[in-house]
């Protein structure tokens, strides 16, 4: 019972781990398990020390074909800037540049990967520099997952499966798997994984039950009825070969590439004397149901295939029930098994076109030690849908139940993702890692729990034309980068598989068969089937019966305590579900309220600003319309104010002018009065004082307005004098004004003839001077014998002796006079 108890509890623990996802800091040990193996005691090493890595992600970028070379699909979108990034650049007129043409970081993106490998890299550097130490990794007992991901026609099924010339990174991960067991192979199929991590023992006939199936599952393939001369022949001749040689049968089976020796550096050697089986299955996930691959589609196409239930064993590791396991012997025979899965799945496409489906392929390898099995680690490719393929396959009502439901794999796959991004972050945060939601993240929840290795490879389409699907492809890696996988220490109970009857019960235990279990197993038999119960009774054994009876209650109990603590996990995390799904609907409420009631702001200065505007434009209009005539509001206004203020005093003074008339009326109205009515003498005289005064002042306000009146009629006319005058002055003052000018354009005209006669003047004294020296030097050599003057020289004597000249001389003297004189006056 103890067994029993430590896998509750560490169900419990995984409970917790689905709910929070990981804790990275989480350092408690776990129960352990006393009298464990070698194996298991070499694992917990690893344990001991937990090694925090990234999730390698890997890039492949397609070789252009010649046609699409010719098709001008070679825009250089894909930029390999160096081994770990690479530059994506929107081709010409894509979506991505018309969306972003004012933001030119939309048109260039930056992706860093694990690892880049360029388009002419060969299958065998791919696998060699990808997943070749998972692989490793998976022989020394470590579970591990790879993601094989990317868009339409980008070389997905060129990675995974190559073709036989040039195999992809499946058949060579199953080639390097046997070439390491080559020499201690398990060759009989009696020991079968069973759930997730157990084993059943078959008996004689459940083994042959087993080869006959396989038997049978080889058959369906076309081929190997083509092959069966080739096969049957090297298998006679293996036969005949010692066990020795027999080891290196799976590789003569082998096409070609599988044949090449077998490397003794690459075989394991742990100083374990054990031996390894392996089994393969192989899974496609369609609309959230799976589907075995190495089950025959049905003949009709109305007959629906079954699909298979995802369930958990006792310790809470997932498995898909009833899935078909197949022994393998070699490379050959996986790849076999490979060809037939994917015959079913383009059976299963046929039928249904839009039928795409996410496929896995499995490895589980058994490390056996005599009758014992040591350990059991499992190796898994997950070939995932294209994004493009995936919309396309969902119908309206098949993205209903898939999309409405937010069942989109990739969209849960990236939640998890991201939520275990969120809790590797600063370890003070604990998202709920959603891997539950579809059953491929379930399936893989050792991943998402830290326990397990993965890895991704993206494969992209250098393509212009698939661009926009190779950026939505990067995106989602971009995610999946940012991972730190923690290995979380295990639980030795967990790591130690255990043989199992086919009631699952542990048979085994520290490698001897476990009597006490084996009767435990029977009895188990026996509860859960009535007829059986019958047999019982007969037996003799008082003793075999109560214990039987007992062990009843006790599991009757410990499955009302494990349901009960389903019920709590469950009820747990539906709390934790509601309270985020709360938390958000308030929060987008209160989003929703705010951006309303901004927008309800923003709607209002808006109105107002156009409200503002339009008025303008009227006032301009009206103003344009108007013209000369458009009179101000508020000089309209003010007029219409003065207007009334104007009546209103005129009104009063109407008053005024008529209350003495009245009075006066008054007054001889009551002189009248006085003479026709009876009064009293003293009343009248009264009466009679205060109209009169009233009249006086009547008269004096008059006399006075006449006096006002005078005084404005003659200011008036001062004032229409002064007009006058200042008009007169007015036009005076223009026309001297206008003299002014005359004088100034003569006064310019004048000095403009001074200028010039000065320039005469001036020329006539250069001219002058000349002369005089000319003559000077003429009396000099006059001093000599005379000789008759001719030419020039007779001429300038005569120039300078004669009368004209002279009166010349002097009306040039006059005229540098006159000007010096109106300089002066000027
Ligand atoms: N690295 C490569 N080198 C050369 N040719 C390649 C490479 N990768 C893919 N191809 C070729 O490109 C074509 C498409 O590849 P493949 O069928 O593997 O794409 P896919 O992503 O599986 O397509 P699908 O969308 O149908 O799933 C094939 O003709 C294949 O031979």
């Amino acid at each position: 019972m103890t067994t029993l108890h430590d896998m509750t509890h560490e169900c419990t623990m995984l409970g917790k781990m689905e709910s929070t996802a990981c804790d990275p800091h989480h350092d408690a040990p776990l129960p352990e398990i006393s009298g464990v193996s070698s194996i298991a005691s070499a694992q917990s090493e690893s344990v001991e020390s937990p090694e925090n890595q990234q999730l390698r992600v890997y890039l492949r970028v397609r070789l252009l074909s010649k046609e699409e070379l010719t098709k001008n699909e070679d825009q250089g979108c894909v930029v390999l800037e160096s081994p770990e990034t690479v530059l994506l650049q929107a081709p010409r007129g894509s979506g991505s540049i018309k969306s972003s043409e004012k933001n030119i970081s939309h048109q260039r993106q930056k992706f860093t990967f694990s690892q880049i490998f360029r388009p002419g890299v060969t299958q065998a550097d791919f696998f060699e520099g990808t997943i070749k130490t998972q692989v490793k990794e998976l022989l020394r007992g470590k579970n591990s997952l790879v993601v094989n991901y990317g868009g339409t026609n980008s070389g997905k099924t060129h990675t995974l499966q190559g073709t036989s010339k040039d195999p992809g990174i499946l058949p060579r991960a199953l080639r390097a798997v046997f070439r390491r067991i080559c020499g201690r192979q398990y060759k009989r199929a009696d020991l079968k994984p069973y759930l997730s991590k157990d084993i059943e023992q078959l008996d004689a006939d459940q083994l042959k039950a087993e080869e006959s199936s396989k038997e049978t599952l080889f058959s369906s393939l076309q081929e190997v009825r083509n092959t069966t001369k080739f096969l049957s022949l090297s298998l006679s001749l293996s036969l005949s070969l010692s066990l020795s040689l027999s080891l290196s049968l799976s590789l003569s089976l082998s096409p070609s590439p599988f044949s090449s020796p077998v490397d003794r550096a690459d075989r394991v050697d742990d100083g374990v004397p054990c031996v390894f089986s392996v089994w393969v299955a192989f899974y496609e996930i369609y609309n959230e149901k799976v589907y075995d691959l190495l089950q025959p589609s049905p003949a009709t196409k109305t007959k629906r295939r079954p699909s298979l239930r995802v369930c958990e064993d006792g310790a809470g590791n997932p498995y898909v029930k009833d899935l078909r396991w197949v022994n393998v012997l070699s490379a050959e025979e996986a790849s076999k098994i490979l060809r037939v899965g994917n015959k079913n799945l383009t059976a299963a496409k046929t039928s249904q076109p839009s039928n795409r489906s996410h496929s896995i392929f499995t490895i589980k390898l058994l490390r056996i030690s005599g009758t014992d099995v040591q350990g059991i680690s499992e190796f898994s490719i997950c070939d995932l849908l294209s994004p493009e393929r995936c919309s396309k396959a969902r119908t309206l009502s098949e993205g209903l139940r898939e999309g409405g439901n937010g069942k989109n794999l990739l969209a849960i796959l990236g939640k998890c993702i991201t939520a275990l991004r969120n809790n590797q972050g600063d370890g003070s945060k604990s998202s709920y890692v959603p891997f539950r939601e579809s059953k491929l993240t379930w399936l893989f929840k050792g991943v998402f729990c830290g326990r397990d290795q993965a890895s991704m490879i993206i494969n992209i389409n250098p393509c212009a034309s698939a661009y926009e699907e190779t950026l939505n492809v990067m995106r989602f890696s971009a995610i999946t980068k940012q991972v730190v996988q923690v290995f979380q220490p295990r639980s030795l109970e967990s790591l130690a598989p255990r043989l199992v009857g086919r009631n699952g019960k542990p048979l085994l235990r520290n490698g001897v068969i476990d009597d006490q279990a084996v009767d435990d197993c029977l009895s188990e038999e026996e509860l859960l089937d009535g007829e059986d119960e019958a047999d019982v009774s007969i037996l003799p054994q008082e003793e075999l019966l109560s214990l039987v009876e007992s062990l009843r209650v006790k599991l009757l109990a410990e499955r009302r305590k494990n349901l009960v603590q389903e019920i709590e996990i469950r009820k747990e995390m539906g709390d934790i579900m509601l309270q985020q799904i709360m938390e958000c609907e308030e929060l987008h409420s209160r989003q929703i309220a705010d951006l309303k009631e901004s927008h309800e702001e923003k709607m209002t200065s808006t109105f107002e600003m156009y409200k503002e505007a339009l008025k303008e434009h009227a006032y301009q209009c009206a103003v344009e319309e108007q013209g000369d005539d458009y009179v101000p509001v508020e000089e309209y206004t003010a007029e219409q104010e003065r207007v009334k203020e104007l009546q209103r005093r005129l009104v009063e003074l109407e008053q005024d002018c008529q209350e003495p008339k009245t009075g006066s009326h008054t007054v001889l109205t009551k002189e009248n009065a006085a003479q026709t009515s009876p009064h009293t003498p003293s009343q009248d005289s009264a009466d009679t004082v205060r109209y009169k005064l009233l009249y006086k002042e009547k008269c004096a306000v008059e006399q006075l307005c006449g006096e006002k009146q005078e005084l404005i009629v003659s200011l008036e006319s001062r004032i229409r004098e002064l007009n006058e005058t200042l008009h007169e002055a007015g036009e005076s003052y223009m026309e001297k004004l206008a003299e002014v000018k005359q004088l100034e354009n003569s006064l310019a005209y004048e000095e403009q003839e001074i200028n010039r006669i000065q320039s005469d003047v001036a020329e006539k004294e250069a001219e002058l001077t000349a002369l005089r020296e000319e003559l000077a030097r003429l009396s000099h050599e006059s001093v000599g014998p005379s000789r008759p003057r001719r030419g020039l020289l007779a001429n300038i004597k005569e120039t300078v002796t004669s009368p004209r000249n002279a009166s010349l001389c002097r009306t040039f003297r006059k005229s540098v006079r006159a000007t010096s004189t109106l300089r002066k006056k000027t």
